[in-house]
């Protein structure tokens, strides 16, 4: 690159809630656009930050990526290291957002003013920090965010901010939501948050309220992909007006770019057990910005492995032990980076895996803070993994997309958060769906019932708290062997053929992708 083209490059700063599930996807694209000849910042607070420097050094120093670079920059969400008010969400979210609109508005200003750095061309958050557009808009710069979750579950929050459907009241809590170009959903397959009378208040505001401010940004990208929820795509997007639904993917018009002033009304009247009072301001609202899958973000490849964002170390044994396993014949059991299981349901988790009788690699994440068990699985079967190593390994953390490309795995007991859903289909594993709350039960009813590759260990609530060993062992056994094991592994290779075909050089997503740059540079030079 000759030192013109260096000197104009430009400059995207990329937001990230301090969530492992977040980060993942967001750096992924990160690394995605700077192979394209973006230059990167990529931000989060530095509690989290310490931790990615901690087990991933490559991060510490700029790094050339294809024809651009990433760099990161964390700052202080202004609490102490142990602060234990970070573990509750209602806490942390304000608190990021007052410390993170000043670092940003810093950030834009000193490379706006400092001709040694380069002024900031466009900003990138992801979910829960959606006062980044504000900031951005404030500044007259063009963001975009990414959701990180799946468009069908964005689908069904949108209808349920814009009161486009009609969803579960306390008078009739049980009923199945209808919305176009989904299955209908039952009351324990819409994401958790949504129910009347779900604990989780602050986690339904911090969603919700991304919705209110979408149409500021130019664009919503997403981690799916075309094949795997075209009909979600076209449903969100008929919501928009005209001129943006006939847009083609992959192209876009400069009439996109104004839809700050695009009006749409509602379709329905509410449903009375809408968040009513909460959003008070919907009845002519704008939407939101187009809609772009550009995933699955894994599966593109920048030639820069060595950076990662993993919280904690990943352990390298895992593939070496993996290599001494024949092909599928290994079951990987992961709940992600947030979920605590109960002893009760760690114990029958535990023992059901035995009784299976299949090698286990089991990532078991460490404890967030002090209070937080980590010991509890059943000494018994501590003992038992401690005997039998060949057969059976627990790691505190995994590097799970290396894992589940692994030739030895067969199957994947998951919680189906969004990131693990979308790196099973993308390495072909069937999994048995162990969904605990939000999005991941409708993850759970989408990877059983729509893509075809895996069972449901639990279908509801109560399930949850009667987990018996003895469906964990069933479970596993129907998606490893058999002939329904056979259709599932079957589909499975499917989605990762249709999943790599996105990536691909002129695949749908790389063609999103490769747009969505040339957007950048063309907002640049307005
Ligand atoms: O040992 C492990 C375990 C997990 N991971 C990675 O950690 C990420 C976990 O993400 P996800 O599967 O989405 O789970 P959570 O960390 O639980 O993600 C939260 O955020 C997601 C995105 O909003 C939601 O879909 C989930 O429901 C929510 O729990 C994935 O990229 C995994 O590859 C590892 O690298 N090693």
């Amino acid at each position: 690159m000759d030192s013109s083209q260096e000197e104009s490059k430009l400059h995207v700063l990329m937001v990230s809630f301090p969530g492992q599930g977040h980060i993942n996807p967001l750096l992924r694209l990160a690394k995605c656009l700077a192979s394209k000849g973006l230059s990167i910042t990529f931000t989060t607070t530095a509690n989290v930050g310490k931790m990615l420097e901690n087990s991933n050094k490559s991060i510490t120093e700029t790094t050339a990526i294809g024809s651009g670079d990433l760099r990161f920059e964390f700052f202080s969400d202004g609490w102490e290291d142990d602060d234990p008010r970070r573990h509750d969400l209602g806490l942390l979210v304000p608190q990021i957002e007052s410390s993170g609109r000043d670092f940003i508005t810093r950030f834009i200003t000193q490379h706006a003013q400092d001709h040694n750095r380069r002024p900031v061309s466009c900003i990138i958050n992801n979910a829960f920090i959606p006062w980044v557009v504000d900031v951005a808009t404030e500044h007259g710069i063009p963001s975009a965010v990414l959701w990180v979750q799946s468009i069908a579950v964005y689908s069904v929050y949108y209808h349920y901010f814009h009161k486009l459907a009609s969803f579960p009241t306390p008078e009739d809590h049980h009923a199945s939501t209808k919305i176009p170009g989904l299955p209908p959903l039952d009351f324990d397959e819409i994401p958790s948050f949504l129910h009347p009378s779900s604990p989780y208040v602050s986690l339904q505001n911090a969603i919700l309220e991304q919705f209110k401010n979408l149409s500021k940004a130019f664009r919503v990208l997403v981690d799916s992909f075309d094949e795997l929820e075209h009909e979600q795509i076209k449903i969100v997007s008929s919501n928009l007006p005209a001129s943006i639904t006939t847009t083609p993917l992959g192209q876009f018009h400069e009439q996109d770019l104004e839809r700050s002033e695009i009006k749409c009304t509602r379709l329905l009247a509410p449903s009375s057990s809408n968040a009513e009072g909460a959003f008070e301001d919907n009845k002519t609202s704008t939407l939101s910005a187009p809609i772009t899958p550009v995933g699955p973000l894994i599966k593109f490849s920048t030639g820069n492995e060595a950076v990662r964002a993993d919280m904690w170390s990943a352990a390298d044994e895992c593939l070496t032990w993996l290599d001494s396993h024949p092909p599928s014949s290994v079951v990987y059991v992961s709940f992600g980076s947030v979920v605590s299981l109960s002893e009760e349901q760690l114990a029958e988790m535990a023992f059901g895996l035995l009784d299976a009788g299949v090698p286990f690699l089991w990532s078991f994440r460490p404890p967030f803070t002090k209070h937080e068990s980590h010991s509890g699985l059943p000494e018994e079967f501590l003992e038992h993994v401690n005997h039998y190593k060949k057969k059976c390994l627990i790691v505190k953390w995994a590097p799970q997309d290396h894992v589940l490309a692994h030739p030895s795995v067969a199957c994947f007991v998951t919680h189906c958060g969004w990131n693990s859903t979308l790196e099973s289909l993308s390495s072909g594993v069937p999994v048995v769906a162990f969904p605990q709350w939000g999005d991941q039960v409708t993850d759970a009813k989408f990877l059983a019932d729509v893509f075809g590759v895996g069972v449901r260990l639990v279908r509801s609530c109560e399930d949850l708290k009667n987990l018996s060993r003895g469906d964990v062992e069933r479970c596993i056994r129907e998606v490893t062997s058999g002939e329904k094991a056979e259709e599932m592994r079957k589909n499975a290779l499917k989605w990762r053929k249709a999943a790599e075909d996105a990536v691909a050089p002129g695949g749908s997503s790389d063609r999103n992708v490769e747009a969505f740059v040339d957007e950048i540079k063309s907002l640049a030079r307005k």
